[in-house]
């Protein structure tokens, strides 16, 4: 289905920095919205409920999967994650790009949905650059750290199904080239919507 709004989808390992990426280009680009997801993971220190996700039980989210509520979910560090029909689909059909931050196995499952959908990777520089920005960010406890660096391996196994990888050193040129990535889609669909239209302009006056 094409759908007059782009869908972008944003993946890395765990400490990458996709958050921290995806939040300054909301503040920078309006047209762009993010998407909230519902998780069974408990809440960190800052995050609220309906801004970061929307935190539910186990049995809340079993309720969402039997409902058919979900476009796509997965189990992610031992929790599981959703993205809601809600969270994208009326948006995307009123004109609005809409931004998820979701796992390789989501992007995946979303390509399969919208195959307009653009993927971006995000990349670390290092493993040592990767484990350090998880200890600096303090948020998680050591097992899950560890458990998030095994889990990193097999999540950068899936890079070259993704249409662009970002290497995340310097913050700013990261940032710039996800920017740019959202520039070129909406350039790309301004075109080829232009063609289409040009396109059926001749016909009918053949
Ligand atoms: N280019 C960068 N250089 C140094 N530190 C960075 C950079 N990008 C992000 N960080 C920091 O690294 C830490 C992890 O970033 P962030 O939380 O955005 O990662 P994430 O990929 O969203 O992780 P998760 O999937 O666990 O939510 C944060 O403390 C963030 O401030
Ligand atoms: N498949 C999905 N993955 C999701 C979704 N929302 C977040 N995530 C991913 O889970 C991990 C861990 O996130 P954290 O907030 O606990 O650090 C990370 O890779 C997220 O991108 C979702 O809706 N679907």
């Amino acid at each position: 289905m094409d759908y007059p709004g782009n869908l972008f989808v944003v993946a890395a390992p765990s400490g990458a920095g996709k958050s921290s990426l995806v939040k300054a280009l909301l503040e920078l680009d309006s047209r762009v919205q993010p998407s909230v997801s519902h998780t069974t993971r408990p809440p960190r220190g800052q995050e609220k409920h309906g801004r970061e996700y929307y935190f539910v039980s186990t049995q809340e989210f079993d309720t969402m999967v039997l409902a058919d509520a979900f476009v796509e979910w997965a189990h992610v560090h031992g929790q599981r994650y959703g993205t809601s029909k809600k969270a994208i689909e009326e948006r995307i059909a009123q004109g609005s790009d809409v931004i998820l931050e979701i796992d390789f196995q989501g992007a995946l499952q979303i390509k399969r949905i919208f195959a307009n959908a653009v993927l971006v990777f995000i990349l670390p520089p290092s493993w040592e650059e990767l484990r350090s920005r998880l200890e600096r960010r303090g948020e998680d406890a050591p097992e899950v750290i560890e458990l998030r660096l095994a889990n990193a391996a097999k999540e950068m196994a899936q890079v070259g199904e993704f249409d662009f990888v970002i290497i995340n050193e310097l913050f700013e040129r990261a940032l710039f080239d996800l920017k740019a990535i959202v520039h070129a889609q909406r350039l790309k669909v301004s075109a080829q919507r232009r063609a289409r239209a040009d396109t059926f302009k001749a016909l009918n006056i053949i």
